[in-house]
């Protein structure tokens, strides 16, 4: 994990499983495959492949068992996978996932809204969860949606996140995302954000997750790097969108970010013109536009 003043940071990868979920195009099992597989070539080395919630609740992410089944694991790269209760986790284990993701709401309505629980009642469910991966060696990550704004709740205060990512971190996650979902975050609430979450929690287990409705994403990364984050989630081509929010984009687009990245002199380890390749391969098999300008740019011809 880089530390608050490396050069390098890493990038979660959320496109397949964040940015798919949200597409409203049925999407193959082999077509997620190899929109995996292209993301490990280009040297993405954290993953997050699928989803094992309800397939009632989250359609695109069934058979989330038969991608982890063909997906090529190359060394070296995380697969991970979100699960929500006992349930997920063991349809995880059982299908060779080494890290999952539990997730919880910092407002009470959105909780209900994404998990049909109160947000204690969400980390009763993780509990046995944490205790089961901690004894089988899994890595877990943690997730607070609605860190910056709430669809349900309207404003949130930077106290209710970091007590509860504090709780995520006690239970055992050993990092914890914090999301925008809904995009409404501007480079100064993203500040006062973390500043409040740095009095007690180090940086290194702090990660941002932004999405880019209000087109402030990376604009937030930037203001969350210059307080020593180095752990970002981001979406190939800018896949997804949110479907509690009207008019919504994805994550912001993991070219753009490896773009600045790279102007400003810090490492992910990615190979821009690869990752461009395989954005475009997945908007092409979808038939959707591609969100990343500087695919866009690139693939113009403009370098
Ligand atoms: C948590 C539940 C399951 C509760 O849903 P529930 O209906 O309250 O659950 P339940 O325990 O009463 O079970 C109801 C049914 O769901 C099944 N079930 C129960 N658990 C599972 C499971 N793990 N996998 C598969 N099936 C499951 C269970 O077997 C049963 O099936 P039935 O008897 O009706 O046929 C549901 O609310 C759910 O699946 N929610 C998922 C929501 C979700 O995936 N949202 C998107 C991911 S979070 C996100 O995108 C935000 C993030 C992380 O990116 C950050 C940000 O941007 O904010």
């Amino acid at each position: 994990m880089p530390s608050s003043t490396s050069n390098n940071v890493r990038l979660v990868e959320v496109g397949p499983r964040d940015g798919l979920q949200n597409e409203e195009q049925p999407i193959t099992v082999a077509d997620k495959i190899r929109l995996i597989d292209d993301l490990g070539h280009a040297g993405v080395r954290w993953i997050e492949a699928g989803s094992f919630v309800s397939p009632k609740w989250v359609p695109q992410m069934a058979g989330s068992d038969q991608v982890f089944a063909g997906i090529q694991r190359l060394p070296g790269v995380s697969y991970s996978a979100l699960t929500p209760n006992m349930q997920g986790f063991e349809a995880a284990l059982a299908a060779g996932v080494r890290e999952v993701a539990v997730f919880a709401a910092a407002t009470e309505g959105f909780s209900q809204r994404n998990l049909n629980c109160s947000i204690s009642q969400s980390l009763q469910r993780f509990a046995p969860l944490l205790e089961a991966a901690k004894a089988r060696g899994i890595a877990v990550r943690g997730y607070i949606s609605c860190v910056l704004g709430c669809p349900c709740d309207g404003e949130v205060a930077p106290q209710q996140v970091t007590a509860l990512a504090r709780e995520l971190l006690d239970m055992g996650c050993y990092e914890v995302s914090l999301g925008d979902t809904i995009g409404v975050g501007t480079p100064g609430s993203t500040s006062r954000l973390f500043e409040h979450a740095l009095q007690q929690l180090p940086a290194d287990s702090l990660a941002g997750h932004f999405h880019d409705t209000w087109g402030q994403a990376l604009a937030n990364i930037h203001a969350s790097l210059q307080l020593g984050i180095r752990s970002f989630d981001s979406a190939v081509a800018g896949l997804g969108g949110c479907p509690y929010a009207k008019g919504a984009t994805g994550n912001v687009a993991s070219e753009d970010l490896v773009y600045m990245l790279n102007g400003m002199g810090l490492h992910s380890g990615i190979d821009l013109p690869a990752l461009i390749a395989a954005g475009q391969r997945i908007c092409e098999l979808l038939g959707r536009p591609n969100q990343s300008r500087v695919a866009r740019a690139w693939l113009a011809g403009n370098h």
